[in-house]
C-alpha cells in the first residue's frame, strides 16, 4: 500500500514538474512576439535523443498535423522542410517545450546581425563543451580566452600553409582518381569515404606534418584491437568516426567486472582510442619540441607553429597569450574535426552533382583547360598562379555548399544576459538563457536572393559573366544571403583551407576525366542522373548533412577522349 502511495507520489510530482516548466516556457517566450509552436519533448532532453529516431517517423504520421512538432526538434527536420516551416510561421519563431525555448532564425539578415555581434550577446550553445574532450579550444572558448586561442591559432593558416594544402590535396586526388578509373564501367560507390580519406590526409599534412598516401577506404583496414597501440592515423581516424561515442564514453568512468564484460565493452574501447590518440600527439609534440631545439625554423604546420608560440610566449612574452599543454591537444584535434567532414562532405556532394549535371562539367573543364592545359601534370600546377584562376571550381564550391552546406542549423544562445535582434524593421527583445537556432537552410534558399529556383545546381549564378574562361569573376553574395562558413569575428578559419582543398581535388579530377552515373540494367543515363539527384536531396543530419544512402552514388570515370 505504501508503496503504491510513494509511485503515485512520485508520479505525480513528475507531471507536476513537466507542466511547470511547459509554462515557464511559454510565459518567457509569449511577451517576445514571434509566433509560438508546441513540443512535448525538450529536443536536448535525454527522452528525445534515445527515443527521437523511433517515435518520430510514428509521430509525423498523426492527423491533422499533430506530429508537426518533431520537424522542430529532429536535427534534419530545417533541411527535410526545406522553407515550408518559415513560409507557415514567419522569418523568426519560438518552438515552445517544457524546460527549454529554441528560438529559430531563419531571416538572412537576423542570421547575419546575430553572428557579426558581440559574442557576448550570443555566445555558443553550450552543446559545443562535447568538443572539450582533448582540452579547452577555439571552439569551445569564449570572450578573452577565446581571443588568445584565436590569436595563436589563427596565424599559421596563411598562404605557406595554403601552399602546402593545394600540393597534398593534388597529391591525394591523384590517387584516388587512379583507383576509380581502374574499376571502370561497373563504377565505384565509395566517393563518400574517399572523400574523407583525402580530406583527412589533407589534414595530417597541413596540421601535423604527417604526409600519407592514399589509399582506397574500401580496403583500408582500421580495426581497433584493445591492447596494442595505435598508430596516430589509425586512432585519429576511429576519434573522428565515432566522435559521438567518444564525448558519450568520456563521460562514463572505466567498467569493471560484469558490466565492463557485456554493457561497456564499446565505452572502453572508446576510452582507449582516445588515450592512444593523446598518447600520439603527446609524442608528436614532444618530437616537434626536441626538432625546435636544433632550428629557429618552424615547419609549415599548425603544430609546429603552436608549439613554437606557445614557447616563445612563455619564455619570452608575458605568458598571457600561451595555451597550456592540453589547450594545445585540444586545439590540434579540433582543427582536425572541424576541417574534416565538412570539406569532405562538400566535395562528395559537388562529385555527385557533377555527375547528374554533365553540362556543367564541361562548363568547369573549359575552365582548367584555359587556365592551366589539358597536358600540365598536376605535380607541376602552381598554387600562387592557377588558384586564383580557378573561379568556376570555386563556384562549384560556393553552390554546393549553398545547397548542401554542412551545417544545417546553427546553434547560439542568448547568454546571461537579454540580447536584441532585428527582423524587417523590428528590434525584438530575447530573454537570457535561450536557444537560438540560425536556419542555414532557410538564408540559402531565400527567393529574394537565389531566385525562384533556389533548389536547381547552377553553379554559373556565381560567376559575374564576362565570357571568357579565366579572367571571369565571382558574385559578391549580398548581405544575409550566404554564411556557410559563418561570419564576423567567429568566421570559419579554415575558409580558405577547404576552398584551396576543393579547387585543387575538383580541378585535378576533371582535367582530363569526366564521371557519369552508371545506369541500372535497362535504364537511360538520364533516368540514372535523375535517380542520382533524387539520392543526393535525401540527406540527412548527422552532425553535419550527409547523404542517407551514399552508395546509391554509384560513379564511373573514365578518361576524355
Ligand atoms: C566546407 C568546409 C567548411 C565549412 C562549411 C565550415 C563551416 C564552419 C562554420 C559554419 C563555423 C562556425 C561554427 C560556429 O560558430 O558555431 C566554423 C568554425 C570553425 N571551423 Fe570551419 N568549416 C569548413 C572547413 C574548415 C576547415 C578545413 C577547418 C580547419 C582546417 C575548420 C576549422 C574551424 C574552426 C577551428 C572553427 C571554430 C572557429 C571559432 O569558433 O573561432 N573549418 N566552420
Amino acid at each position: 500500500m505504501a508503496f503504491i502511495l510513494v509511485v503515485e507520489i512520485v508520479a505525480i510530482s513528475l507531471f507536476a514538474s513537466y507542466f511547470l516548466k511547459f509554462y515557464q516556457s511559454y510565459n518567457k517566450a509569449r511577451h517576445i512576439g514571434f509566433p509560438l509552436v508546441f513540443s512535448p519533448f525538450h529536443p536536448w532532453g535525454l527522452f528525445w535523443m534515445l527515443g527521437g529516431a523511433f517515435l518520430g517517423p510514428l509521430l509525423l504520421r498523426l492527423p491533422f498535423g499533430l506530429g508537426e512538432f518533431v520537424n522542430h526538434i529532429k536535427s534534419d527536420g530545417y533541411y527535410l522542410t526545406r522553407n515550408a516551416l518559415h513560409q507557415k510561421h514567419g522569418p523568426a519563431f519560438i518552438v515552445v517545450s517544457p524546460g527549454c525555448i529554441r528560438i529559430v532564425v531563419g531571416d538572412g539578415a537576423a542570421v547575419e546581425e546575430i553572428l557579426t555581434k558581440l559574442h557576448k550577446e550570443f555566445p555558443k550553445s553550450e552543446l559545443y563543451q562535447g568538443l572539450k574532450v582533448f582540452g579547452n579550444n577555439l571552439e569551445t572558448a569564449e570572450g578573452d580566452d577565446w581571443r588568445r586561442h584565436r590569436k595563436l591559432t589563427v596565424p599559421p593558416f596563411n598562404e605557406r600553409n595554403s601552399n602546402i594544402v593545394w600540393r597534398a590535396s593534388l597529391t591525394q586526388a591523384r590517387g584516388m582518381l587512379k583507383t576509380w578509373v581502374s574499376a571502370g564501367k561497373s563504377g565505384i560507390i565509395c566517393t563518400a569515404s574517399d572523400m574523407m580519406t583525402v580530406a583527412l590526409h589533407v589534414l595530417t599534412s597541413a596540421c601535423f606534418g604527417r604526409d600519407y598516401s592514399f589509399q582506397p577506404s574500401e580496403s583500408s583496414d582500421s580495426t581497433i584491437i584493445k591492447g596494442e597501440k595505435l598508430s596516430f592515423k589509425v586512432a585519429l581516424e576511429a576519434v573522428l568516426d565515432s566522435f559521438l561515442g567518444v564525448v558519450i564514453s568520456s563521460a562514463f568512468p572505466k567498467s569493471s567486472g560484469l558490466l565492463a564484460k557485456y554493457v561497456s565493452k564499446k565505452i572502453d574501447t572508446m576510452k582507449f582510442t582516445v588515450a592512444e590518440f593523446k598518447r600520439n600527439l603527446r609524442e608528436m609534440v614532444d618530437e616537434e619540441r626536441a626538432f625546435l631545439k636544433t632550428t629557429s625554423k618552424e615547419k609549415n604546420n599548425l603544430m609546429s607553429a603552436l608549439v613554437r608560440a606557445c614557447d616563445l610566449e612563455v619564455t619570452k612574452g608575458d605568458g598571457k597569450r600561451s595555451l597550456t599543454e592540453e589547450e594545445l591537444y585540444g586545439n590540434l584535434f579540433i582543427f582536425t574535426f572541424a576541417g574534416h567532414d565538412t570539406t569532405a562532405n562538400a566535395l562528395m556532394y559537388a562529385t555527385a552533382l557533377l555527375a547528374a549535371n554533365k553540362h556543367v562539367q564541361s562548363w568547369i573543364k573549359e575552365e582548367i583547360h584555359t587556365v592551366i592545359g589539358k597536358n600540365l601534370d598536376s605535380e607541376s600546377w602552381e598554387y600562387e598562379k592557377l588558384f586564383p584562376r580557378l573561379k568556376r571550381c570555386l563556384a562549384v564550391m560556393y553552390e554546393t555548399t549553398r545547397m548542401y552546406g554542412p551545417v544545417v542549423v546553427l546553434p547560439k544562445s542568448t547568454g546571461s544576459t537579454p540580447s536584441t535582434i532585428t527582423i524587417r524593421g523590428k528590434e525584438y527583445t530575447l530573454p537570457a538563457h535561450s536557444d537560438v537556432m540560425l536556419n542555414m537552410v532557410s538564408v540559402h534558399h531565400a527567393p529574394e536572393f537565389w531566385g525562384p529556383d533556389p533548389w536547381s545546381f547552377r553553379p554559373e549564378r556565381w560567376i559575374i559573366k564576362n565570357g571568357v574562361a579565366g579572367t571571369e569573376e565571382l558574385l559578391q553574395p549580398p548581405y544575409g544571403s550566404y554564411v556557410p562558413w559563418a561570419t564576423g569575428a567567429r568566421v570559419c578559419p579554415g575558409k580558405k583551407f577547404s576552398q584551396v582543398e576543393f579547387v585543387a581535388v575538383i580541378a585535378s579530377l576533371f582535367q582530363r576525366h569526366g564521371v557519369q552515373p552508371v545506369p541500372q540494367p535497362g535504364e537511360t543515363i538520364e533516368i540514372a542522373s535523375k535517380e542520382l539527384s533524387e539520392a543526393i536531396e535525401g540527406s540527412e543530419c548527422v552532425l553535419t548533412l550527409k547523404m542517407r544512402h551514399p552508395e546509391k552514388a554509384r560513379l564511373a570515370w573514365e578518361a576524355d577522349a
